[in-house]
Order: C-alpha cells, then structure tokens, then sequence
C-alpha cells in the first residue's frame, strides 16, 4: 500500500504547525479540484466580472481557489498572514509575536487561460518563516520580502488527466497523487529526479521578436537540431500553465523560460517571483534541477513588492548552464 501524505508528514522531522499547514493546503487544493472539475455545470466557467492588482481579468475560479486558500490559511496552526495573487495586498491572519509562525503565499489558480478550454491548470504555494518579534505586532507586506531561500516549504498541484500534489520542506521533492476513490493523497514520486540533460524546451514563441539576443541565439541554436552547434534535434512544448510546463520537466526534463523581453520594458519578465518562480525554484532544485533568473539563482533574488515581477529559466541542470553561457 503507497504511504498517504498524512502518514508521509507524520514521519517528517518538520514543525507541527508546519506539517498541519501542508496538511491544510493539500486538503484545500482537494476543494479547488472539486470546483475544477465541476466547470460550466456549477458557473466555474467565465469571468467574474473585476480585475486584479496586475490588471488582470479575474476568472470565477480564480476567486473561488483564492477564497479556498485564504480559508485554509485562516484554520490553520501558526499562519500569520498569506498573500495571493488575487490581493492587492497581505491578508493578516494573527500577530507576529515571539514564536514561530509562517507567512503564505500562493497563486490559488495558475494558467487561467487554460480554465475555458479544459487543458491542465493548478496551484503553487510557498512558505516562509515570520518574524519573530518581543513585543506581539500585526504582520506587514515587508515581513513577506524574503529571499526564496528562506523558504521552509514551497509546491504545486496539478488538476489534469490526474490531481498531483508536489512539494519539499526543504529535503527533496515529493510527488502525491490524489486517489479519486479514497479521496487519499498517495506517494506516487519519491524524492524526484530531474534529468540533467534535455532535448525539450519551452518558451512562448509568439514572443520572439520582443525577445533579447541571448535568448534569440539559444532558441535559433536548439532549432537547427542535428544541423546547429548542438548537434542534435530538441522538441519544443508550451501549454500555457506553469505548474503543467514544470511539472512535465520535474518529470522527463527540458527547460522552462519565460524571459525578460522588449515587449513591455517596465515589466521584468511575466512571472511573479513570490508565487510563482520562487516556490517553483525550489522545488525544481530539490529535484536536482536547476533555476535562474539569467544572472543568478532564482533562489537568491530578494523581492521589494509582492507582485514583482521576474526572469525565469529552470529545469535541467546541465541544460540552464548551457543556456546561461549565451549571456
Ligand atoms: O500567455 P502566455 O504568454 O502563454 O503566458 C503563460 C504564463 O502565464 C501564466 O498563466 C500566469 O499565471 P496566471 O494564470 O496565474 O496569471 C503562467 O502559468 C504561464 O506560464
Ligand atoms: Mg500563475
Ligand atoms: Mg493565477
């Protein structure tokens, strides 16, 4: 019989209040599938009519996982306040005071362009330590600006042909495969390995001109196959969510990137690093994998506002270190 992810976390040398956070998420993100699969038989289909902080249109099921997840933060031990990409700012959820105690940051609904068309979408989450003040005090947006190193927790779920939670506490990945019988979260990837070496890229193409040299000559060498300086033929998969671009590289390999480009000069990239890049990071480098923003570890890159933006290039480690000698 495969562990369950409750008999997984109980062997965990991990905080209790943090293992009963991972436990929490894992059971919201139970609740998000739900409304997932539901689709245009309960409304989950369509707009909800706002935008968020980023000017983004709000889909209803990006608010209904937004709502699931602040739920989630609000029940259980230790939380002292979340952030999400669908808040403009941090939701307080206790004081930081002389403890331990965790802030929490998601993306409750990655790839919502995807929702409409019934192609894979998900949820990252990440996890960071909170301040450990004397005197007790209501926490601020500047307790979330942490490196993603500090991270004690990050990872994804995945609602596609199959609902996979993937996650680290900072000592490997791990992958758990909701069981649609049992309603049991059941290990199906122990401790992940990410090939070093790759023949499969992702990025979105439609952006190239906009795209910086570098990137141009990378892509135009991995397009000339067999024929190019690296002598052999790569493949070439983009579906438009994170967490299912990453999580078939967390499981064959390839590279993800989505690059800072001439498109719009005030944004550094598409990605937000808070609670997208960074919890991927580290997940993708407890699997032996390896990210960048192109000039460092995506790891190390300190943010100064929630929503920041940033250059993202991961996966397979030997395949960033070639990319990342183009420049
Ligand atoms: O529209 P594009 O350029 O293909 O961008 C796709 C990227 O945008 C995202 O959908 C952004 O996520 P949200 O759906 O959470 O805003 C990523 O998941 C994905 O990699
Ligand atoms: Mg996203
Ligand atoms: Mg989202």
């Amino acid at each position: 019989m495969a562990q369950t992810l409750a008999a997984f976390l109980k062997a965990q040398s991990a905080p209790e209040s943090l293992k009963g956070l991972i436990a929490g998420i894992a059971d919201g993100c139970v609740r998000i599938s739900h409304a997932v699969r539901q689709g245009a038989t309960a409304d989950m289909l369509g707009t909800a009519g706002d935008t968020n902080v980023q000017g983004e249109v709000q889909k209803t099921l990006d608010l209904a996982a937004d709502d699931i997840m602040i739920d989630v933060c609000r029940a259980a031990p230790g939380v002292v306040a979340a952030a999400s990409e669908e808040q403009d700012g941090i939701v307080p959820v206790a004081q930081a005071g002389p403890h331990e105690g965790w802030l929490v940051l998601f993306d409750p609904l990655d790839g919502s362009s995807n929702i409409e068309v019934n192609v894979s979408i998900g949820t990252i989450f990440s996890v960071l330590p909170a301040p450990m003040v004397e005197t007790p005090r209501d926490p601020v947006a500047e307790d979330f600006f942490q490196p993603g190193r500090d991270q004690v927790a990050a990872g994804y779920v995945v609602y596609g042909p199959q609902t996979l939670l993937v996650f680290t506490l900072g000592d490997g990945a791990f992958g758990f495969t909701l069981e649609p019988v049992s309603g049991e979260w059941v290990l199906t990837h122990d401790r992940i390995a990410v090939p070093a070496e790759t023949k499969e890229f992702a990025i979105n193409a439609s952006n190239q001109r906009h795209w910086h040299e570098p990137v141009q000559r990378y892509i135009a060498d991995c397009l000339a196959g067999t024929t190019g300086p690296r002598g052999k033929d790569f493949n070439m998969r983009w579906v438009a969510s994170m967490v299912a671009d990453v999580n078939r590289i967390m499981m064959r390999g390839g590279v993800f990137m989505y690059p800072a480009d001439r498109k719009d000069p005030s944004k550094p990239g598409r990605l937000r690093l808070m609670y997208e890049a960074a919890p991927m990071a580290m997940v993708m480098e407890q699997a032996g994998g390896a990210a960048s923003d192109g000039t460092k570890a995506l790891l190390d890159v300190v943010p100064d506002a929630l929503h920041q933006r940033v250059p993202v290039m991961l996966g397979s480690k030997a395949e960033i270190e070639t990319l990342l000698t183009y420049g």
